[in-house]
């Protein structure tokens, strides 16, 4: 049979048959190891996987084999065995949840955010979470934040999670996709994805009565169907995308505005910093490249991208 991974808790796997729409508790034949790629989980939320009933073993099902994965993304382990952890694979989009206001997401964590997202060729989309907070200022300025992102290619979308404002919105963009759902602590991420995944606890539920029993894995992603086809990734205690290490060198090509100017700074290993002849710094003081996104690229070319 062919389905998809729902859960994974590291011994056990939750898989959900394509053609069933059920779920089955999974384990892995024997050893699988994924070329060039040194992490501790060799399965994750998202891969596409056969899979086999044992008809002795009630309800438990064995997998064979993996798909090739069309992208992943991965964090740094959290017990520092120098092993990765991969969080997902296969998806379709991210959906960053930010807000302007209480609290006010750091432009550094989005940007951050937005990096690791192209570094590993997932689009993004804006969610600006509580707008029912907003004065007329608020808007504005909004509007003016969501204007320079469009115009480096991040979509975004308004909505206050407690209101339903904009959920309808949301939930049209979810659409027969695989979208993984992020956000710093506090911007309404649980709240949002309430209000789109319905039955909310009943799916979690079951899905943890699947995965280990007794045992608390609410710290693993967890792919909820909001209707057959439509996915979402929901990531708790998982602020940031995952682990990239870009070297200095390359960082400024995961900025769409900088990418297009590279090969034409005088020094052609330019980190755009303080060189002369560079047409990085130039479109800075013209304004053509916006003064908060150079400082998050200074930022996370000194390495200090685990700070906010
Ligand atoms: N005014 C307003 N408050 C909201 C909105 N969405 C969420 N909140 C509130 O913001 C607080 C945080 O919401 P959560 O959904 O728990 O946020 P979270 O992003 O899941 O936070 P963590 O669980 O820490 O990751 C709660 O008090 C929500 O009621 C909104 O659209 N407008
Ligand atoms: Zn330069």
């Amino acid at each position: 049979m062919h389905g998809t991974v729902v859960k994974s808790t590291g011994s056990w796997y939750v898989v959900r048959g394509t053609d069933t729409g059920q779920l089955y508790r999974c384990r892995l034949r024997g050893k699988f190891k994924i070329k060039g790629l040194k992490v501790s989980n060799p399965l994750a939320v998202g891969d596409h996987v056969e899979f086999a009933v044992e008809a002795q073993a009630e309800g438990s099902a064995v997998i064979s084999h993996i798909a090739k994965r069309r992208n992943y993304i991965i964090r740094r382990s959290v017990h520092k065995t120098g092993h990765s952890h991969i969080v997902a694979a296969n998806l379709d989009q991210a959906l960053l949840v930010v807000t302007l206001v209480s609290p006010a997401t750091s432009f550094g964590f989005i940007d951050r955010f937005l990096v690791t997202a192209e570094a590993y060729h997932v689009p993004v989309t804006l969610l600006f979470n509580k707008t029912d907070l907003y004065d007329a200022d608020g808007f504005e300025y909004q509007a003016e934040i969501a204007g320079m992102y469009a115009s480096l290619g991040y979509p975004s979308r308004t909505c206050a999670a407690t209101t339903g404002e904009g959920v309808a919105e949301i939930d049209a963009l979810l659409e027969g996709k695989v979208s993984l759902l992020a956000g710093h602590s506090g911007v309404g991420k649980s709240t949002l994805i309430n209000a789109l995944v319905p039955d909310l606890d009943l799916k979690t539920a079951e899905i943890s009565e699947f995965s280990d029993k007794g045992v608390h894995t609410t710290t693993f992603a967890e792919m909820l169907e909001v209707r057959p086809g439509t996915h979402i990734i929901d990531t708790p205690g998982i602020k940031e995308l995952g682990l990239v290490e870009i070297p200095p060198a390359e960082l400024a090509g995961y900025f769409p505005e900088m990418r297009a100017l590279l090969n034409q700074c005088r020094y052609h290993n330019c980190q755009h910093t303080h060189e002369p002849g560079c047409v990085v710094r130039e479109a800075v003081d013209q304004g053509r490249i916006a003064l908060p996104r150079y400082d998050s690229y200074l930022s996370m070319l000194a390495g200090e991208d685990n700070r906010h």
